[in-house]
């Protein structure tokens, strides 16, 4: 089994979707990570938190095997963020933003840490990125995420992380306004020639897309009778590809499509709850099952000769 580490943030959220809010709860992008990656190895976290940080929010992810060594904890306030979904619930419209201990966040790669099998360079500034990889021996696989505040304010830097990684994992406006091109085909062959060998598209409830230089591989969103809150969607999608990846230790073609199911699927269980409500009761036979139930939605027969 694979060690996996994660930078990224945890977070205290306040979420409206018209199923229902929620006021500062467990969220932030690498606590959804690194809880969907311990369903499949274990994972080292690096994070920062407030004095204010709910004992039994560590207390959780201790109970998933996370192990918290990284995860420093310094005086002032966690970071908050506040986030509203109308029906459609594709996109967060951000209400408030509150970076607090997270503003000075520089992280700091404990020796233990420092030779991990996979990388997750969750969605920071990209010279804190850079930094990070400075600290670590170069690991197998290294993928990170971004979002349009980094691409428009940090682009050059940008590029220079993604010259040293293997995947990137964005959502669709995000690789539009980075590739800037409205067609993500074109978007992926602009992206792939400047350093990554796989990019990953998240398309919210129209699934994802992953491109290489070799092919393109599609799986949609799994159908739920009950979508509450996609806040984490795509970081627990990450979590499960890259978790079911450092597992494996298998880069073949074949294991990058399961990893991708295997993503979609832990997504799919967290938009059923708020927070990490679905994954705290989650267990390895229901992802299972929903591997499989997701083989049979996209099987088809071939139509011979
Ligand atoms: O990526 C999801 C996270 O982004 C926001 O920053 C919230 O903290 C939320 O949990």
């Amino acid at each position: 089994m694979g060690k996996l580490l994660v930078v990224g943030s945890v977070a205290l959220d306040t979420v409206k979707t018209p199923f229902g809010e929620v006021t500062e709860v467990l969220g932030g992008s690498a606590t959804y990570f690194s809880t969907a990656a311990s369903y499949f190895t274990s994972v080292d976290l690096i994070a920062v938190v407030g004095e204010d940080f709910p004992e039994q929010h560590v207390a959780f992810l201790k109970s998933r095997k996370i192990d918290l060594m990284g995860l420093e904890r310094r005086p002032g306030a966690t970071f908050r963020w506040k986030g509203a979904y109308s029906h459609q619930l594709n996109e967060a419209q951000t209400l408030d933003t509150r970076l607090n201990v997270f503003e000075t966040f520089r992280p700091k790669i404990p020796a233990q840490y420092s030779s991990p099998d996979v990388l997750f360079l969750g969605n920071i500034d990209p010279n804190l990125q850079l930094d990070v990889l400075q600290q670590v021996k170069r690991p197998a696989l290294v993928a990170c995420d971004t979002m349009n505040f980094w691409i428009n304010g940090k682009r050059d830097a940008l590029w220079n992380v993604l010259q040293h990684i293997d995947v990137l994992i964005i959502n669709d406006g995000e690789a539009r306004a980075l590739g800037e091109d409205s067609n993500l085909v074109k978007v992926a062959k602009k992206i792939l020639a400047r350093g990554p060998k796989h990019l990953i598209v998240k398309r919210g409830e129209y699934g994802v897309l992953m491109f290489n230089d070799k092919q393109v591989f599609g799986a949609p969103a799994f159908p739920l009778d009950d979508v509450r809150d996609p806040t984490g969607a795509g970081d627990t999608f990450a979590g499960g590809f890259l978790g079911y990846l450092a597992a494996t230790g298998n880069r073949s073609s074949e294991a990058m499509r399961q990893a991708i199911i295997f993503g979609s699927v832990m997504a799919s269980f967290t938009v059923e709850a708020f927070s990490l409500d679905r994954l705290r009761i989650l267990d390895y036979k229901e992802i299972e099952a929903r591997f499989k139930e997701f083989k049979r939605l996209t099987h088809f027969e071939d139509i011979g000769a």
